[in-house]
Parts: C-alpha cells; structure tokens; sequence
C-alpha cells in the first residue's frame, strides 16, 4: 500500500520542532548601511559540535513530482542551513526522531526566497529542488567523522501536491 504525504506551505511555526525559516518577512531586525540595508539578525540555531563552519555551493539534480521518499538522513554532530542561490521554491521533508528512527514524515515547500536551517540531528530529505537552477549555498559542519545517519524506508511513500 502506497502512502502519499501532501506538501504544505513552509511556516517558521511548523518547521520550529526541526529547524529554522530564514527570509525576510516582517520588518528587518536593525537599518544598517546608512538605512540602505535592513538586516534580519542572528535567524538561525547554528551548532557545529568539535567542527567548524564550512560553506559550500550545491548545484542539485531537479526533481519531479510526486516525489518516491526511500531516503532521510540526519547529522548528529551539526546543524545545516541551506540557502537557494534564487527565487526558486523548493521541497523541505522532515521527520521527527522517534527512539533513534524517523517518525511521520513531513513535506513543506519554500515561499520564493525562502532558506531553511536543520537543527543538529533533525532528520530530513536530502536537498530536493524541483525548478532550476538548482544552486544552493549550504553552511553546515566540517570536522572529523561522517556526521551523516541514513533511514532508507522499506514502505513505498510518495511526496505530491
Ligand atoms: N550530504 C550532503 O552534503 N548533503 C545532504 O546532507 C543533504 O541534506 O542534502
Ligand atoms: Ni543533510
């Protein structure tokens, strides 16, 4: 039996138990550049552990839907922030951590512009854009060790509208 899990807006509220929203809604948090700039201040949980932070430019294979998940991951030893290099909406799944497993996975889509931060250890989809260019700026952990658990699922679930 398929399962079909159906995508929602993005909201900083429901994406709160996994991680951060990163845009600039709302007023900007201080003017800066002699009031030419609004700054939208310190929005991410950033957590590297004994690495560092890195930043890195993935350039990711489209995907189409619906979406087969087989695959989530997590990074025990870091946080990673993924910030669309355009105005292109993409997919974000997530799942809560049951005892060491993946719980109910979740499927949001980005508002244009929109970037998201994995807390440490939250488990999700890998990056998934559904429109080019598909280029992305990732701020996650360099260091020692692999800092990546997989959960590929044995049932058949599918991501769609
Ligand atoms: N493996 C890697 O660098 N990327 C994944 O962690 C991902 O979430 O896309
Ligand atoms: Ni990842």
């Amino acid at each position: 039996m398929t399962e079909t899990i159906r995508i929602r807006p993005l909201t900083a509220e429901a994406f709160a138990p996994f991680g951060d929203v990163l845009d600039t809604s709302g007023v900007p948090d201080k003017m800066i550049n002699a009031g030419l700039c609004g700054r939208y201040h310190d929005r991410a949980k950033l957590d590297f552990a004994d690495g560092r932070a890195g930043i890195s430019l993935f350039h990711a294979e489209l995907r189409s839907l619906p979406l087969i998940l087989d695959l989530v991951e997590r990074h025990p030893d870091g946080s990673q922030a993924f910030l669309p290099m355009s105005l292109d909406p993409f997919l974000v799944i997530v799942a809560p951590d049951q005892n060491g497993q993946p719980g109910q996975p979740m499927a949001f889509e980005t508002a244009p512009g929109q970037g998201v931060n994995y807390h440490r250890g939250t488990w999700h989809g890998v990056l998934t854009p559904l429109t080019a260019p598909g280029l992305f700026a990732v701020v996650d952990r360099i260091g020692p060790g692999a800092n990546l658990e997989e959960h590929r699922y044995t049932r058949k679930i599918l991501i769609d509208r």
